[in-house]
């Protein structure tokens, strides 16, 4: 779940961007959407406990996320947060299995071959853990990143422009991939997007408690104080 109250971001130049209130139920997804500057990657990193707020409530997973600080933000994220990042950040030195092994380690968990194979399995990728990611296509190495943002099981998972520079049909696999993803764990999904394809992607939002919303983010929203 990710509930949010008036919520605003300063930056130090002095500009600040405010955010609309969300109220998304655990398991559903967030469309988030918005022109380039608009403030997904802002919003998505308040959400990760990655920046702290200047104003409002926010609460992710069931913890008020606005008061953590270092460390306790760190764990908290560790445990309740998967990240699928636009540029994937794998690391080309690793195979895929200690690309995942990693985040266990990061996350002070001991490594766990077993759930390392079922997540890869379920991307369809488990033949090729012993692969570097530099032997991956991009489709390949999305999956496995994939893989790695719901390894430990979060309660919500982001993506950040999962579609950039894929073609139609790619971008349909990648979409309906994380859909399936988050719907098999039963995490709260964002896909944070300026991809018109994506909305033609998922169901139309509904007006029930669980299920598609979308939030579209304007320019506007930043303002100097
Ligand atoms: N470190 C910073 N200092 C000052 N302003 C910033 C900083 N980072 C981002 N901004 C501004 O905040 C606004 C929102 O940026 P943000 O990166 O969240 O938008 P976005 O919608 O994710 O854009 P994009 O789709 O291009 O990644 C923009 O106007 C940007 O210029």
């Amino acid at each position: 779940m990710i509930h949010s109250q008036g919520l605003r971001y300063r930056y130090s130049g002095g500009s600040e961007l405010r955010f609309p209130d969300v109220q998304v139920p655990q398991g559903a997804v967030l469309l988030l959407s918005g022109p380039s500057g608009s403030g997904k990657s802002t919003w998505l990193a308040l959400v990760a406990a990655l920046v702290a707020p200047s104003a409002g409530a926010l609460q992710v997973a069931g913890q008020e996320v606005a008061a953590l600080r270092g460390a306790a933000a760190d764990a908290w994220r560790a445990g309740a947060i998967g990240f699928l990042p636009q540029k994937l950040h794998l690391s080309e030195a690793l195979t895929v299995q200690q690309n995942l092994a990693m985040a266990q380690w990061a996350a002070g968990r001991d490594e766990d071959i077993a759930s390392i194979h079922t997540a890869l399995n379920a991307l369809g990728v488990a033949d090729l853990a012993g692969r570097l990611p530099g032997q991956l296509s991009g489709g390949q190495a999305q999956r496995v990143a994939l893989a790695r943002a719901v390894l430990l099981k979060p309660q919500v998972l982001l993506a950040d422009e999962p579609t950039a520079s894929l073609d139609d049909e790619a971008a349909a696999q990648a979409v309906g991939l994380l859909l399936a993803t988050a719907a098999r764990h039963g995490a709260t999904l964002v896909i944070a997007t300026h991809d018109a394809r994506v909305a033609e992607l998922i169901p139309p939002a509904d007006d029930g408690q669980i299920g598609f919303q979308r939030l579209s983010l304007v320019r506007e929203q930043l303002s100097k104080a």
